[in-house]
């Protein structure tokens, strides 16, 4: 059985005060079945985790270098995102493929230096609104899952996140036949590649404007385990909804 997973990605937004939400929804969860997981910006990460501390609520980080150390300004390690207490890293987000031209090979080293870390890698992938207005979609998901799923996956190390690049942001959500296309696809990719039992265990996020009022029939899909939240993860009035909607599903 797949645990259900509520992640928040922050992006470069947030503040030290914001960081009160984490108890705001670790009250909120109560005993409540999903997992909920926020990743902040890098400056915000310690703080959280010590926010988070004692409560359910997992912290991540929304990127991570492929090497360990060494003379890389500006980066942070996977083994420093385990040393601070994180648990989660976001690899491959469309953002970070776009503005640092991050390829599936570079997203895939990635998600091995936080498996080396004893870390979950949350692996970003989804098409572009050309892709999808090509009719390409699919063909584009499949590469991208090969490039960028190193060999290795389980469903404790890895969990995989679909996020079409025109839905982010925009309020624009696909429709649920096809985030239903798009979801069986990837869950039949991943069992031709890894196999039944690995494939039965890993969990498939949506995200791409994902809020309080559209969760809940989002989640009605058989093949999405949760959610990557943008936006909406910044404020527990908008994260908790979408959490609660998740459980209930
Ligand atoms: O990119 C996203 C999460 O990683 C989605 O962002 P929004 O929920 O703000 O559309």
């Amino acid at each position: 059985m797949r645990r259900k997973l509520a992640t928040g990605n922050w992006k470069m937004n947030g503040s030290l005060a914001g960081l009160d939400m984490l108890a705001d929804v670790a009250t909120a969860m109560g005993s409540d079945s999903a997992e909920a997981v926020i990743c902040p910006p890098s400056a915000y990460l310690m703080p959280a985790v010590t926010a988070a501390q004692g409560t359910s609520v997992g912290i991540g980080a929304q990127d991570c270098h492929t090497e360990s150390k060494g003379a890389f300004t500006g980066d942070i390690s996977a083994p420093m995102i385990k040393d601070i207490g994180a648990t989660y890293v976001i690899v491959g987000h469309s953002e970070r493929r776009e503005a640092h031209a991050e390829s599936d090979a570079d997203v895939a080293r990635k998600a091995q230096a936080a498996w080396a870390a004893d870390l979950t890698a949350i692996i970003c992938i989804g098409e572009s609104e050309a892709d999808r207005s090509a009719g390409t979609t699919l063909d584009v998901i499949a590469k991208q899952l090969a490039g960028s799923l190193p060999d290795g996956c389980t469903g404790d190390n890895t969990v995989v996140a679909y996020e079409p690049i025109w839905a982010i942001g925009t309020g624009k959500i696909p429709t649920l036949d096809q985030i239903i296309e798009v979801h069986d696809f990837i869950r039949a990719e991943l069992a031709k590649r890894f196999g039944s039992d690995v494939t039965d265990a890993l969990r498939l996020l949506y995200g791409g404007s994902v809020k309080p009022d559209n969760a809940a029939d989002i989640f009605k899909v058989e093949n999405v385990d949760g959610a990557l939240i943008g936006g909406a993860s910044l404020k527990a009035a908008d994260f908790v909804p979408i959490l609660k909607a998740l459980s209930a599903a």
